[in-house]
């Protein structure tokens, strides 16, 4: 008999996740349930699912792999569902939260009734939200933690593994604390730093609207995870409160040295401030993905002439490359413009290169 699996919360996680899975497993029956029965019916319509239900509950009982795929409070209200339902008993119940010690604790109700729960997060994903956003290669080359429980077994774990293969993930295992500690570190700590940026612009846009014209472009896109899901984000620092207390004081005491720094005016201790994350930085793996993805630019030089963009986005079309931003940046001369072209990953930039450089377009990795 078909194996079935069922995703609770078809968003931009869970709708992937399920198009991975089904790519690897194509025989497999999926079904979604979401609070927002609009998103689920979406999920239905973009054959990301085979089927959304009204409600889980009868679904959990036959499903061999149950997917919490929710923000991660409403992940927790659904393990203590679950734990009060007959559930298969060599089912396997994960999650893709952005937190693990907290999901991992209430977890325990499953484990005293027999039923085997493994963490999971997908350290990939992006400022979109829903279904209509899901895409089967989000998790690509991205790292995927798993948090087993100290009882659960190697052969379970594998099985989990060999679900989530599609994903086509880098998989690493890890104990819950360290978890949320690392995402803190490069993760949870950088969305409220974003976020903290973007309101102090907005106070000073409400004073001289000019800023608000100069914090587009390169201020608008290093502060591209301001715009993810608020509701999500809550949930993650409540999840992760002792983590982001302890590296909020750090940031402080960062800051504080800063106001030390830029107060001294000396030139040797500022030029070394800069130097050392630099030289940090650019050591970072180029090609890894992280927990932030990068967006792969490409520039290229067109002439400022109708019709010019649309033959651009239609060579890429045709050779099946897809983009997921476009933007004029500047215009050169008279005559030139330069097109900022934006691809989830590298190997799709370097196709997009290839292409327009056959169609004759001058193009550049760096401006
Ligand atoms: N957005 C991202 O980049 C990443 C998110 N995550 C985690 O994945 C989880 C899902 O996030 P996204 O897919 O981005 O959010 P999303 O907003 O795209 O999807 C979440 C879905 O859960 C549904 N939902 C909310 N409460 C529910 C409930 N009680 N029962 C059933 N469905 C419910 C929502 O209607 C929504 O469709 C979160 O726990 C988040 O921490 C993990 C890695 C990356
Ligand atoms: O690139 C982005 O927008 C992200 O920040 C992706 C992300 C968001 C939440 C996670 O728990 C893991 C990855």
């Amino acid at each position: 008999m078909d194996k079935r699996v069922l995703i609770i919360g078809v968003g931009l996680i869970g709708g992937s996740i399920a198009l991975a899975i089904k790519k690897e497993h194509p025989g497999v029956y999926i079904t979604g349930y979401d609070l927002n029965e609009q998103n689920c019916r979406l999920a239905e319509k973009m054959n990301i699912i085979d089927e959304c239900l009204p409600s889980f509950e009868k679904e959990a009982a036959a499903s061999d792999l149950i997917i919490l795929a929710c923000p991660v409070e409403e992940v927790e209200q659904k393990i203590c569902q679950l734990a009060e339902l007959p559930l298969k008993p060599e089912a396997i119940i994960t999650d893709v939260g952005s937190t693990k010690v907290k999901i991992m604790e209430k977890s325990a109700v499953l484990r005293e009734k027999g039923a085997v729960f493994i963490g999971g997060h997908p350290m990939a994903g992006s400022h979109k939200s829903g279904a209509g956003s899901a895409r089967r290669h989000l998790f690509e080359n991205a790292f995927y933690i798993l948090t087993p429980a100290g009882n659960t077994t190697e052969e379970k774990v594998c099985e989990l593994k060999s679900w989530l293969k599609g994903t086509g993930a880098n998989f690493v295992v890890m104990e819950p604390e360290e978890h949320d500690m690392v995402t803190g570190v490069v993760s949870h700590l950088p969305h409220l730093i974003a976020t903290s940026i973007v309101r102090q612009v907005k106070k000073h846009a409400g004073v001289n609207e000019r800023v608000r014209w100069l914090a587009a472009g390169g201020f608008r896109d290093i502060t591209r995870i301001a715009s993810s899901s608020p509701a999500m984000w809550r949930d993650v620092v409540k999840h992760n409160q002792s983590s982001l207390l302890s590296l909020i004081d750090e940031w402080i005491d960062e800051m504080e040295y800063v106001k030390d720094l830029v107060q001294s005016g000396d030139q040797d201790d500022i030029y070394s401030y800069f130097a050392d994350a630099k030289k940090f930085r650019d050591a970072l793996p180029v090609r890894a993905r992280g927990a932030i993805d990068a967006f792969y630019d490409l520039y290229v030089d067109v002439l400022d002439k109708p019709g010019v963009i649309s033959h651009v986005t239609a060579v890429l079309a045709e050779k099946r490359i897809s983009l997921t931003n476009i933007r004029i940046i500047e215009a050169r001369e008279d005559v030139f413009g330069v097109l900022r072209l934006s691809f989830q990953t590298e190997e799709d930039r370097e196709k997009a290169q290839e292409c327009l450089i056959k169609n004759d377009y001058e193009t550049y990795l760096n401006m």
